[in-house]
């Protein structure tokens, strides 16, 4: 089985202007150290008005952490107001562009098709997809989680290529335990991120399904996040409010210590 570097990924959301980035990148830094980077992958993703300020301190301090976008226009250039192409994102050394978050499938529409064209895009412009997927309290109620969730991702990778979806960072995130405090149980975690992995065995083998990292996200914090990574198919976690917290973000990342 292929060994999978887990990722802790925080997701600013709509919160640090440029200033206040710099600021907790630095502290973040700061806080890790050589053996943390040896075993945990390390990325923040910022606002996009913050990316230009995180890769100049990345790149001046050669700094051992990530970064990316929280998401990608499907569009290569042009009259889309509003919209960022990946080959700016790509322009600015982005690692990573998240996908689909529930954030932007709820509040902007975002269907499981542009995610699709989204993901597509990312790869054309050498930038590594955090395609997040998940249900809804309605759905989990229902017991559908599994069929709800695989159906998100065969959706938004149709017609990608086994080579590429090899490399792909998939977020289990079930709306429901998304900034509510309400975090999956552990078992939760596995039985759909484990189905994740099925799913990317059936579709395209199971080398790329065992090289894939398939993240939690949910209300991850310090004192949940050891039980979650204990999971054989949780490869990380994606993190909102918790990232913000630099302390508590690097607790996190020393998940093994907790
Ligand atoms: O992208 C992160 C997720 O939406 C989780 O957010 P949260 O950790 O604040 O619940």
């Amino acid at each position: 089985m292929a060994t999978r570097t887990p990722l802790m990924a925080g997701n600013w959301k709509m919160n640090l202007n440029h200033l206040e980035a710099i600021a907790h990148v630095q502290k973040l830094a700061f806080a890790l150290n050589d053996k943390d980077h040896e075993a945990v992958e390390v990325a923040v993703l910022p606002p996009f008005t913050d990316l230009r300020s995180v890769q100049t301190l990345v790149d001046g301090d050669k700094l051992r952490i990530r970064y990316g976008a929280q998401d990608i226009s499907a569009h290569d250039s042009g009259a889309y107001t509003g919209e960022v192409s990946g080959a700016m994102l790509a322009k600015l050394n982005c690692t990573y562009a998240v996908i689909g978050h529930s954030e932007r499938r709820q509040y902007h529409n975002e269907t499981d098709e542009l995610c699709n064209a989204k993901v597509k895009a990312a790869y054309k412009h050498g930038l590594t997809p955090i395609l997040c997927v998940g249900e809804g309290l309605d759905v989990r109620k229902a017991g559908n989680q599994v069929a709800h969730t695989l159906a998100q991702v065969d959706g938004a990778l149709d017609g990608v290529p086994a080579e590429q979806v090899a490399g792909i960072v998939i977020a289990y995130e079930p709306v429901w335990a998304i900034g509510t405090g309400e975090v999956a149980t552990p078992e939760d975690a596995q039985e759909v991120c484990g189905a994740v992995r099925g799913r990317l065995a059936e579709l395209y083998g199971r080398e790329t399904a065992d090289s894939a990292r398939i993240q939690y996200g949910g209300s991850v914090k310090a004192g949940n996040v050891a039980a979650i990574m204990a999971q054989p198919d949780v490869d990380g976690a994606l993190v909102g409010g918790a990232s913000l917290d630099v302390d508590e973000f690097v607790r996190i990342v020393r998940f093994r210590d907790q």
